[in-house]
């Protein structure tokens, strides 16, 4: 029996007690509990023995243990009742080891009956040890065996009610083992298939089934070694615990306390029945707590008691918020994830308290608070603690209604488990889910991860290469632009008073060219004068008589050189101080013939010369506008802050300089982000201006943004995006065209031809009718050639109007759009180009036919090569002589021919009264953009204007003769 009495689970006041062959210290009275007693209990089978009031041998200190199984044995407490003798008696409550399949009904069973209860309590104070040894081995041996034929009996009625299969009040064991296996099946299935690691995920099916073998093996031998134990319950008899103090009020117990803490022993202890399984140590030490918990509810024993443990067990772990592999479980509750923690709390408060209240009195049927449980605790424990609580006056009618009401509850309580296990699988099935999302979504990262590493790489290789490419072109540029200098010119700096002004100085080249002009010029001066003498001497059967050379004739030399006669021929007179040249020998017939014809054909040789320097001139005259305009463009460049090619805004790869406007310089750039060229126009405010002047600035510099933002038009170039660069300036991204302006084009060409023209305007009144059918119209206000942009080089193809800083939205006014809006800039823009209204002053309202005569203008500029109004003007001088308001009339020149149409198309854009001008959708009908083949015919029928547009009386006809 020694070996009996290692395992001893005690309150903290029966810790250092020790049993040895039931001897113990005076003042240790220990508690022994046999180790089969402690492994039973394990089992879910001591109840019966545990039930037994076991009478430790403490050498002179007797204390009765028993265990107070508050209607279900195994998770009563250990009580000591040590008898009222010179040492107080203890009752120490003692927690059973173990939770697991106490038998509930026999919780009934093991509780004393009221006489036996009375019967301990007034059991007499013990003199000796052998007098209190057989005494209480008396007194135990009725007890005991009184209770060893209740619980036999109660085990016959369970061994047939689970052979019938019946509903579990009586099986209730069975049914908790059944419940208690399935929920570590649903731990064990939860635990590898969806929390624990891959490794532990791998755990071999052998070990499962092992573990469900010995839970079913454990069912089974707990059924088997319960009679047994009953049998061997009786040993407990000579090692039952002994109270180190005596009870305070007679029998009663003391109240246990809810934290014990462990003594080494007891960690021992536990350490070992770790070894036992870790079902079997998981339920242990779920026991200790949940039994502390189930005491201070004072919940009565009764037989379900363990059953509602295990379900608050259960609910508990499922939301305990760790999730421990079978490994390390040991000593943790936690199985279930954080969902089914939240999920289930509300379910184990309401069980808890659901479930505690069918065993209370019938007084306290309510669902009880804690104060409340711990009264009636309180209560029975006070009175009684070896006695059932109060109002248990019949324990086997109670018992039968205590194991209806389980079996109820037990019911719900599976429902409610069943529940439990179909959210722990949706939750195991979402959290798979979540778990594939996110693998797919680092995927996705990853990949996304390296796009972005490759497309970086791409446009640093790109920015790379763009730079390069520029450099090299920029190299270029300079060296063809310095090779260039000396044969077209450049500027040089001269001063003029106070000022500086760059002068233009022409290369040679120009000077070349100009040689050859004067020997052409020379040299048809020489044929000219010979073959005047020529004539002088033609001879007389050529044509008509040969007259006698008379004096002041012309000679022919043999070279067909002319010399002057200087004598008549008979030398009186003066002859005689002036010699008479010789008489120019008469020239044969054949001889004449032959000088006039080298003298055509040197003439003809000079003109084809003349042609030829002609085109030289012209071409170097096209190079010096080139040069001269790549001249400023680079100094610009050079001086320029963007010219070491900044990304702006991390993607605008600034290229070269276009060109510099009034306030603003535009270049070429490279949008990295989209990968195509860009134009960027860099505003700039100028810090010495006045603040006036800069808030005008950027106040059309914002117009223009808005304004161009909202365009859409293939004819219109497209505006992309604003950027903010600093405190000074600002940038407009907008699609870039390769070709020059139409300004540069004119410049360079003189003029074009009228189809080339009508082709350019044809496209620019397609944009202007864009502007004029929105719902508010723009007026562009600054049509110019230098805003109509050539998308081809250096020919005119497709064109793009640019530029709206100074355009104005028709909007307000009544809408009506005929009467125009207030002219709030005046005398801005180019005047050449501006009608006569424009400069009236107070100014009247504007109309889009501001555009309409911009229009006629650039038209009339495309195909006679000068401006109709102040062509040789400047700006000021136009302002000065009023040369627009006084343009009533447009003159056409005879030279180049222009159709009627053109000319006609001009007139209707010249109009002095804007209201008798066209407006942008007559000119879109008009007969200038019907096909060819009826111009053609429309000008050789003399029908010059279409049936619709009369012909206005006040243009000048002069030309009309086209
Ligand atoms: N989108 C573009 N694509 C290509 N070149 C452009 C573009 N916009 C302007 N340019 C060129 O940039 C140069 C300067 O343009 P900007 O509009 O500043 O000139 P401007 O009209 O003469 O000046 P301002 O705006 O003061 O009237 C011009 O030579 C023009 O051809």
């Amino acid at each position: 029996m020694q070996k009996n009495f290692r395992n001893v689970r005690h309150s903290p006041r029966a810790r250092n007690v020790q049993s040895h062959n039931g001897s113990a210290s005076n003042h240790a009275p220990t508690i022994v509990v046999s180790e089969q007693q402690h492994q039973q209990q394990q089992l879910g089978l001591s109840s019966s023995s545990s039930s037994t009031m076991a009478t430790g041998d403490t050498g002179g200190h007797v204390g009765n243990v028993a265990y107070m199984s508050s209607g279900m044995l195994s998770t009563s407490q250990y009580v000591v009742n040590a008898p009222s003798s010179g040492h107080p008696s203890t009752s120490v409550m003692m927690q059973p080891p173990q939770q697991s399949g106490g038998v509930q009904n026999g919780g009934g069973m093991a509780r004393s009956s009221p006489t036996e209860m009375n019967q301990q309590q007034c059991m007499p104070p013990i003199k000796s040890e052998d007098s209190m040894e057989s005494s209480m081995r008396n007194d135990y041996n009725v007890h005991h065996h009184h209770h060893q034929m209740q619980m036999q009996q109660h085990m016959q009625q369970q061994q047939q009610q689970y052979a019938m299969h019946m509903a579990p009040p009586s099986s209730s064991y069975q049914h908790q083992q059944m419940q208690q296996m399935h929920y570590h099946q649903q731990q064990q299935q939860y635990q590898q298939h969806q929390m624990y690691p891959p490794q532990m995920q791998q755990q071999p099916p052998v070990q499962q089934q092992s573990q469900q073998q010995q839970q079913q093996q454990s069912v089974q031998q707990q059924s088997a070694s319960a009679l047994q134990h009953i049998n061997e319950s009786s040993n407990l008899s000579s090692a039952g615990s002994i109270s180190d103090r005596e009870p305070e009020h007679g029998g009663t117990p003391q109240r246990p306390t809810t934290t014990q803490p462990v003594t080494t022993t007891d960690k021992k202890s536990a350490r070992k029945r770790r070894r036992v399984g870790p079902v079997d140590d998981q339920a242990t030490l779920k026991q200790e707590r949940k039994i502390t918990e189930f005491m201070k509810m004072g919940e009565p024993s009764s037989g379900s008691g363990v059953a509602r443990c295990l379900m608050a067990e259960f609910q508990q772990n499922q939301s305990s918020p760790k999730r421990h592999p079978p490994a390390q479980q040991n000593g943790s509750n936690s199985f279930e994830p954080p969902q089914a923690q939240q999920m289930n709390q509300h379910d184990i408060q309401h069980s808890y308290w659901t479930m505690a209240s069918p065993s209370l009195g019938a007084n306290n049927r309510g669902t009880p608070t804690p104060t409340q449980q711990q009264q009636h605790y309180s209560s029975d424990s006070n009175s009684n603690s070896n006695q059932s609580p109060p109002g248990q006056g019949n324990q086997a009618g109670r018992m039968v209604r205590t194991i209806d009401e389980e079996t109820q509850t037990d019911s719900s309580s599976l429902q409610r488990f069943q529940n439990s296990s179909q959210s722990v699988e949706e939750v195991a099935k979402r959290d798979k889910l979540i778990d594939d999302f996110r693998r797919q979504l680092d995927e996705v990262n990853t990949k996304y991860n390296q796009e972005r590493r490759k497309n970086e790489a791409s446009k640093e290789t790109i920015k790379r290469l763009l730079i390069e490419k520029n450099v090299i072109e920029r190299k270029a540029l300079r060296d063809k632009t310095s090779g260039d200098t000396p044969r077209i010119g450049c500027f040089k700096t001269t001063r003029t008073g106070d000022s500086f002004r760059d002068q233009w100085v022409d290369g040679y080249g120009f000077a070349e060219i100009e040689k050859k002009v004067d020997q052409i010029t020379a040299e048809r001066n020489e044929i000219a004068s010979a073959s005047a003498l020529l004539k002088k001497r033609k001879p007389l059967g050529i044509g008509k008589e040969p007259k006698r050379p008379q004096s002041n004739t012309v000679n022919l030399d043999l070279n067909g050189g002319m010399q002057p006669s200087t004598s008549n021929g008979n030398g009186s007179g003066d002859d005689a101080i002036f010699r008479r040249p010789e008489e120019p020998k008469e020239i044969q017939y054949q001889e004449y013939i032959e000088l006039d014809e080298i003298y055509k054909l040197r003439r003809e040789h000079l003109r084809k010369e003349e042609a030829d320097i002609a085109l030289d001139k012209d071409r170097l005259e096209k190079e010096r506008q080139y040069h001269m305009r790549e001249l400023k463009r680079a100094a610009n460049e050079a001086a320029s802050q963007f010219k070491d090619h900044q990304l702006l805004h991390k993607r605008y790869l600034m290229l070269s300089l276009l060109g510099k406007g009034g306030f603003s310089e535009v270049w070429k750039a490279f949008d990295i982000e989209e990968n195509r060229y860009v134009a960027c126009k860099i505003h700039h405010v100028n810090k010495d201006w006045k603040e006036e002047k800069k808030a005008n600035y950027v106040k059309h510099a914002m117009r223009e943004k808005d304004i161009h933002r909202s365009l859409d038009h293939c004819r219109i170039v497209k505006q992309y995006d604003l950027l903010t660069i600093d405190n000074h300036s600002f940038c407009t991204v907008l699609e870039y065209c390769p070709g020059n302006d139409l300004d540069f084009y004119l410049k360079q060409n003189k003029s074009i031809s009228e189809k080339e023209a009508r082709s350019i305007i044809m496209q620019v009144v397609s944009a202007l009718v864009y502007l004029n059918e929105k719902p508010t119209p723009i007026i562009h206000y600054d049509l110019k050639p230098a805003n109509i942009l050539l998308e081809s080089g250096n020919t005119s193809g497709a064109i793009k109007i640019t530029d709206f800083g100074l355009s104005k939205i028709m909007e307000g006014e009544n809408d009506d759009h005929d009467v125009g809006i207030e002219l709030t800039s005046q005398f801005a823009g180019t005047y050449w180009y501006l009608p006569p209204e424009t400069f009236v002053v107070p100014p009247p309202k504007i109309t889009c036919k501001v555009d309409v005569w911009s229009i006629g203008v650039i038209f009339y500029q495309c195909i006679y090569g000068k401006k109709p109004f102040g062509n040789e003007l400047t700006q000021q001088k136009i302002l000065e002589y009023n040369t627009i308001i006084n343009a009533r009339e447009v003159s056409f020149p005879s030279k180049p021919q222009v159709s009627s149409a053109a000319q006609d198309f001009i007139r209707r854009c010249l109009q002095y009264r804007k209201e008798d001008r066209a407006d942008v959708f007559e000119l879109a009908r008009h007969e200038l953009f019907k096909p060819r083949g009826s111009i053609r015919s429309s000008i050789g029928a003399g029908s010059i204007n279409s049936p619709s547009i009369p012909r206005s009386p006040s243009v000048n006809r002069e030309d009309d003769n086209v």
